[in-house]
């Protein structure tokens, strides 16, 4: 009895320093709860503080990136402007440079203004000179022509040049002898071989030779031209034997021009020349003289009316009806000479007369005859009949008319019988005493027609013979008034004329005048021209101005703005820096946390080993005690058997019996306990009546003992001491399962860790401890906002964390 006393009294002291142990474990196990319910909330708060510094780093990217934009936009702009700005000084500046230069060369000209009016006196003095020497021209030209007009009167009126045409080939081969002697030429002296032996000469104003050309023979017809154009009438006609070069002296060939064509070309050349003093109107017509019918060769009519001629009331002679084609050139004077030389009469052998009336402003009309006789044959010998026998009569008739006139006007004869044919009746006005005259006697060299030859240079003599008075202008009566009225203007214009030079440096002057005033007004209108533009540059300027300092405006303001958000982001950089501080602050706190509480736990586990190992040795202790004391029993038992009787030992094995039901009692006390707190959730209330009932052993009733004690005895056969042990595995086991539980709540429940770490299935199996778990969260820098929230309504967590149940049932849970 005294040993199980003794027993009872240390499985009694076992058990409190078990419960002792227990109590421990609870409040470490409180406690280890307390910090993990703290490290969940720093770590939470901890996401959140994440979540806030990963939202402030973006909406800083955010800032700064449109920062960075702005900064970009704002230096090309600004670039942009700086060369616009500079472009714009360099336009002004050379605007100003121009400026400068144009109001120099307007001072200048303005300058020069006086010396301008100085030149414009010296031009009026010039122009007062010229007006003199006009006069004196004027004065001079009046002399001139009177000296011209005195020379032609001393060469006479009526100018007779001699032309020998040469051989022809045929003749030359033939050996034909000639008559002709031009040794004497050059002195107008003509010899003329007659019989071999003897030589008459015949002297004309000029002798021709067969070598000179159609030049040579122009250049003495052709003052006859300066005649024409100062008002004179003027007759130049060809007479000679035919085929002696008439025709070829007065038209000549298209390579080889004659006098016509020379003399209408000089006719235009010197009325081109005066043209700034005359003005010439000049009309030509050509006409035939054919059996005494006077025939229209510029008539488009092919019946042409009888043409007669008259006279008019001033004396002049005309023929009404005839064609006047007015020719402003040569090319149309000579288009008008081949249409009348067309329509001339095909084998015609009579006079072809050409004319040109001249109306100058001076009215004067003179008249130009150039004349190309017929043959001068004598009838005997042309030996022609018939119609061709009148032909020659009355050519002959015109050809002694004229040699009738001629004699006349050599003879000063008191009438002139120029209307003894139509050609003399032409002639009238240009073959007389106010006109002039020009013939070309023509002669052939063959000795064969010296006849003829002598009996032409006969007829020329006589006219040359004659002696003409001095010639008059042919003045329009009709213009007369008209004339007195110009007189003085034609006379100053041909001041002009003469004082040509004089002129020219007065219009010289004049131009330089007229520049200078016009470059003036040139550089005005450019000063003006580049105002207006320096102005309208001026005003872009100012404009583009106002623009850069809107621009410079608002870029300050942008900076302002950027400064203002580089604060904005230093400030948030620094409550960054201070959140991150604060967050590596609370993560070394959490560790040291995490490191206390796991150095806490492990030499709490540590204790718990010692007092587990203690208490195995304490069971086993108990065990060899309890071997040990049914040792003594079975010893006691066997004693009493055989000492004592039946009594004694009935009585003994009673009081045996009383103390193991004692000990099973409170081994199924200690059994029961476990057993409630491990089903919990499947216990009832009545099962819950049941268990406090069994706590109080005295207050239960003896056959639930008895069950109790029959039920229990194959447990009771078994170390108690090992169930103990069996028990603190049992809660290692849960102790695991819940932080399983939890790891896999923390991760099922936070989306934002790593999706390894999310997959809940790999990490089922794992046994992850309370500290491994903490700190991969630790490290994780996703927030887990949701795991609280997760963990607290977990039923498992519930059930399975102490801290949510009562005090009772945790210290029931404990006391297991
Ligand atoms: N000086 C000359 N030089 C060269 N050839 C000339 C010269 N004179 C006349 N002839 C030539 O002589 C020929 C006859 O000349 P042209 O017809 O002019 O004579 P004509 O006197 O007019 O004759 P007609 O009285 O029959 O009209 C032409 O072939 C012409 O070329």
């Amino acid at each position: 009895m005294i040993s199980t006393d003794k027993y009872e009294k240390k499985i009694a002291e076992l058990k409190t320093q078990c419960q002792l142990k227990t109590d421990e474990c609870h409040e470490a196990w409180m406690s280890l709860t307390g910090a993990s319910e703290q490290l969940e909330k720093v770590r939470m708060e901890l996401d959140d503080k994440f979540l806030q510094y990963h939202y402030l780093d973006q909406a800083m990217e955010e800032q700064a990136a449109n920062l960075r934009d702005i900064c970009s936009r704002y230096e090309h702009d600004k670039r942009l402007w700086a060369a616009l700005v500079d472009d714009l000084e360099k336009k002004v500046k050379n605007m100003k440079q121009e400026h400068c230069q144009l109001t120099r060369e307007a001072y200048e000209c303005f300058d020069s203004i006086p010396e301008l009016s100085k030149m414009v006196f010296a031009v009026q003095a010039l122009v007062a000179q010229c007006d003199a020497l006009k006069l004196k021209f004027s004065e001079e030209q009046a002399k001139r022509k009177m000296l011209y007009n005195q020379i032609q009167e001393a060469k006479g009126n009526i100018r007779v040049f001699c032309r020998c045409r040469p051989l022809r080939n045929e003749e030359m081969q033939s050996g034909f002898a000639t008559v002709t002697d031009f040794n004497a030429a050059n002195d107008g002296e003509l010899g003329i071989l007659s019989g071999g032996l003897t030589k008459k000469i015949f002297r004309f104003d000029r002798v021709y030779t067969p070598q000179d050309g159609q030049v040579n023979v122009f250049a003495d017809a052709s003052p006859m031209v300066v005649s024409v154009l100062d008002g004179y009438n003027v007759c130049i006609f060809a007479y000679g034997q035919t085929g002696t070069g008439k025709t070829f002296t007065m038209e000549g060939s298209e390579q080889n021009r004659g006098v016509n064509y020379r003399t209408l070309e000089q006719l235009f050349k010197i009325s081109e020349e005066r043209k700034e003093t005359f003005t010439y109107n000049i009309s030509i017509s050509v006409l035939e003289v054919y059996n005494e019918q006077i025939r229209d060769l510029l008539a488009t009519s092919p019946i042409s009316k009888k043409l007669e001629i008259r006279q008019a009331p001033e004396g002049a002679h005309h023929v009404p009806g005839i064609v006047e084609a007015k020719v402003g050139n040569i090319t149309e004077v000579w288009s008008v000479l081949q249409a009348g030389s067309n329509a001339r009469a095909v084998g015609s052998n009579n006079v072809n007369e050409y004319t040109k009336n001249l109306m100058t402003e001076e009215c004067t009309k003179s008249k130009l005859w150039l004349v190309d006789l017929a043959g001068s044959e004598r009838i005997a010998k042309t030996e022609v009949q018939g119609e061709r026998l009148k032909e020659a009569q009355n050519i002959n008739r015109s050809l002694s008319a004229l040699g009738d006139v001629i004699s006349a006007l050599a003879s000063k004869s008191s009438h002139i019988p120029y209307r003894n044919s139509k050609l003399t009746h032409l002639l009238q006005d240009s073959l007389g005493g106010d006109s002039k005259t020009l013939m070309f006697v023509q002669i052939s060299p063959l000795e064969q027609d010296l006849g003829e030859t002598i009996s032409s240079l006969n007829f020329a003599t006589r006219v040359r013979g004659v002696e003409l008075g001095p010639a008059r202008k042919q003045i329009d009566v009709g213009e007369l008034q008209k004339m007195k009225i110009m007189n003085k203007p034609v006379l100053k214009v041909l001041i002009i004329l003469k004082l040509d030079k004089a002129k020219q440096e007065v219009r010289s002057k004049d131009n330089a005048l007229w520049k200078l005033e016009e470059n003036l007004r040139n550089f005005e209108g450019k000063a003006k021209g580049k105002d207006q533009i320096c102005r309208i540059q001026q005003e872009k300027l100012s404009e583009l101005e106002g623009k850069i300092a809107s621009k410079t405006q608002l870029c300050k303001h942008l900076e302002k703005q950027l400064l203002q958000l580089s604060e904005g982001v230093n400030g948030k950089e620094e409550t960054c820096l201070s959140l991150q501080q604060k967050v590596k602050e609370l993560e070394n706190k959490l560790r040291a946390h995490e490191h206390a509480q796991s150095t806490t736990l492990q030499h709490k586990v540590c204790q718990v080993k010692e007092l587990e190992n203690k208490l195995k040795e304490r069971t086993q202790e108990f065990e060899r005690h309890s071997a040990m004391l049914n040792q003594k029993v079975i010893e006691l038992e066997n004693k009493l058997q055989m000492e004592g009787g039946n009594q004694g030992f009935q009585m003994l094995q009673r009081k045996m019996e009383e103390l193991e039901l004692k000990l099973r009692q409170q081994e199924q006390q200690e059994h029961m306990l476990p057993a409630c707190s491990a089903d919990k959730s499947g216990t009832t209330s009545n099962e819950r009546k049941a268990w406090s009932r069994v706590q109080t052993p005295g207050q239960m009733d003896p056959p639930s003992l008895r069950s109790l004690n029959s039920t229990n005895r194959a447990i009771n056969q078994e170390s108690v001491l090992l169930k103990g042990t069996d028990t603190l595995h049992q809660i290692r086991r849960r102790r695991g399962l819940q932080s399983i539980g939890t790891e896999n709540t923390f991760l099922a429940s936070s989306p934002l860790l790593d999706k390894r770490i999310l997959s809940s299935e790999s990490n089922k199996g794992r046994h992850i401890d309370q500290s491994k778990a903490l700190s991969r969260l630790t490290r994780s820098t996703k927030p887990a906002a949701t795991v609280h929230r997760a963990l607290s309504g977990s039923n498992l967590y519930k059930d399975q964390l102490p801290g949510n149940k009562d005090k009772y049932n945790k210290s029931k849970f404990w006391l297991r």
